[in-house]
């Protein structure tokens, strides 16, 4: 194909993209309408609803969510026998031993969270570099359709093609197995985190844990402060998502395992109030880390941006001397609508760092590439199963390394 030809492909391909994203934000802002409007609706149904109803409705999510507790209850105690036995084999390790053994357990971790990503990208891309020998325009083409196609999406694969290309003609490669080290080069580059991102944890400081409902926030909340408590800190959370009662049970939950204090109210209080409470908490027993839950369901952006302020508000008269952390979780199941997720609290909030979710259970793991590259705000956390330590810092290194069974 002439280099005319697939420019003006390219050309269209990010047209195309352009009018994918607009759609989305239009179908989000129609989607926000229809809520608003199907809530209200819903609103006005439930008061209709009879009291015995109601009660009957409410003994149905109680149960639902004992039934789910029970269910994290058995994976605690299975997690708890696996641990002990580890512990047993691991006792007679010299601390060197033991760290090479958590960085193996660690990446052990992350190379089998990431098998269905691994699949998705490496097969793609694999399969160009097999089928084609020598390096031409159409090998490049294949291999940004290749990364396209495996949730990097238009932006950065495009990026990534042109790094890429001038790299070819620096080193002067002609072979296509080369490219595979080129491209994974690459990618190690393009999510480099520098080292500091997680100083925050040894600082004073308050973490706002952001995101829209069912991603895993209150899941990470929970992983975090067992990863601070391990480290020494102090920890305490705060539930400030108190439009349901079954959030605030859930952070009970989480706080209880990881063996840290959570400040919470009842169902529907104010959660500024409930941040101030959370405030004199970490100040009073001069805790190191305060971890805040929010909620993610309010109507549409406008109410989000002014709960989040007001709860800033709170934290910076109150505890100023504290550094702030904003933490974005992203569920990575939901592929490039996380992206456009982000682009939307991005507006919203100055978010310091994201947290990746569930990629132990998806093939679109590439979003945790396109997030780094397209936002410049660092992935910080990514989570690889449902367990307490299943979340990990991100290392770009790793990630790539497991991603490429390398
Ligand atoms: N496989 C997997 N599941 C996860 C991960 N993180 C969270 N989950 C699951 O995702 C589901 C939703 O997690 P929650 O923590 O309740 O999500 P949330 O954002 O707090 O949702 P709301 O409480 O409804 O606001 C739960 O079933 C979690 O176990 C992860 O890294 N991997």
């Amino acid at each position: 194909m002439g280099l005319f030809n697939w420019k003006k492909n390219k050309a269209k391909k990010a047209e195309k993209e352009k009018e994918i994203e607009k759609d989305n934000l239009i179908n989000d802002d129609i989607n926000e309408q229809e809520n608003v409007d199907i809530e209200e609706q819903q609103q006005l149904e439930q008061e209709n609803i009879s009291n015995e109803e109601h009660q009957s409705i409410e003994q149905e999510d109680i149960s639902n969510e004992e039934q789910s507790l029970q269910d994290v209850n058995t994976d605690v105690i299975e997690e708890q026998v696996i641990e002990e036995d580890t512990n047993m084999e691991d006792q007679n390790d010299t601390p060197e031993e033991e760290k090479g053994k958590n960085k193996k357990g660690f990446f052990g971790k992350l190379v089998k969270g990431l098998t269905k990503t691994r699949n998705n990208i490496l097969g793609s891309v694999d399969q160009v570099l097999n089928s084609f020998t020598k390096i031409d325009e159409d090998f490049y083409e294949e291999l940004e359709e290749a990364l396209i196609i495996a949730d990097l999406g238009v932006n950065t694969a495009i990026k990534i093609m042109e790094d890429l290309k001038s790299k070819v003609k620096e080193q002067k490669i002609k072979d296509t197995a080369q490219v595979r080290e080129l491209l994974m080069e690459e990618l190690k580059q393009l999510m480099k985190n520098d080292g500091d991102i997680y100083d925050f944890t040894e600082k004073k400081s308050v973490v706002l844990v952001i995101g829209v409902n069912g991603v895993g926030k209150t899941t990470t909340i929970g992983k975090l402060a067992h990863q601070y408590k391990d480290n020494g800190k102090k920890v305490i959370l705060a539930a400030a998502d108190t439009f349901r009662a079954a959030a605030i049970d859930q952070l009970a939950e989480w706080s209880n395992r990881a063996g840290v204090e959570l400040i919470s109210q009842q169902e529907n209080s104010d959660p500024g109030a409930v941040v101030f409470d959370a405030v004199q908490a970490a100040k009073a027993r001069n805790s190191d880390i305060l971890i805040c839950d929010t909620a993610g369901r309010l109507h549409n952006k406008k109410n989000l941006m002014e709960e989040l302020r007001k709860i800033f508000k709170i934290i910076n008269r109150e505890y100023s001397e504290a550094h702030k952390e904003v933490l974005l979780v992203l569920d990575s199941t939901t592929g490039q609508n996380a992206l456009q997720q982000a682009k939307q609290f991005k507006d919203i909030a100055d978010i310091t760092g994201i947290v990746l979710t569930k990629l132990d259970g998806t093939a679109k793991g590439g979003i945790a590439i396109a997030i780094q590259t397209e936002l410049n705000i660092p992935v910080k956390y990514i989570g690889v199963g449902e367990g307490i330590d299943d979340l990990q810092k991100f290392d770009s290194d790793d990630f790539v390394n497991a991603l490429f069974d390398q």
